[in-house]
């Protein structure tokens, strides 16, 4: 069996925790929906490098993975959708290509956008491991510590 092509995307977190989410211009049967930004991974690549190449050319940042979301999403026929929560290291995201909208997500607009179908569940586990690692109130706390 040919093994999937993976699409890595990125669970792009603020300080703030909120979340970067990225509405499709392209192809038209995805196009107004959001989706977590990315892409296929290519032969030979690394996922990690992958994804790091797909935020750079999609939003014109350098970003850094942090730590997988567990999990696998299927997506169109042969196809698979990995995350990871990943930081930002420099520039402000635009919607360069692929994408003509950006919104960062408080947790409690998560659900405000039209998220593709299959990255729904992938956006649920994402949003659950970063509440789990980073409890609210946790950088306040640390910060009145003086780390
Ligand atoms: N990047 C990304 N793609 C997703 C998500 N959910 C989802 O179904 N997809 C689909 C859309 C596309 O069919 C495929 C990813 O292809 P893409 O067009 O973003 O990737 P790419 O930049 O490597 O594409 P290409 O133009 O080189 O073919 O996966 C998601 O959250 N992020």
């Amino acid at each position: 069996m040919t093994p999937p092509i993976v699409v890595v995307a990125a669970a792009l977190l603020d300080e703030a925790g909120r979340l970067l989410a990225a509405r499709r211009s392209a192809p038209p049967d995805l196009a107004g929906r959001w989706e977590l930004p990315g892409g296929k991974v290519e032969p030979g690549e690394a996922p990690e490098d992958a994804l790091v190449r797909e935020l750079r050319e999609e939003l014109g940042v350098e970003a850094e993975p942090v730590a997988r979301v567990p999990g696998e999403w299927p997506l169109k026929p042969g196809h698979v959708l990995r995350v990871w929560t990943v930081r930002l290291l420099s520039g402000t995201p635009e919607p360069l290509e692929d994408h003509d909208r950006l919104r960062w997500l408080t947790p409690e607009e998560t659900w405000d956008v039209d998220w593709l179908d299959q990255d729904v569940p992938a956006v649920r586990t994402a949003r659950a491991a970063h509440a789990a690692r980073a409890p609210r109130g946790a950088v306040n706390t640390a910060r009145s510590r003086g780390e």
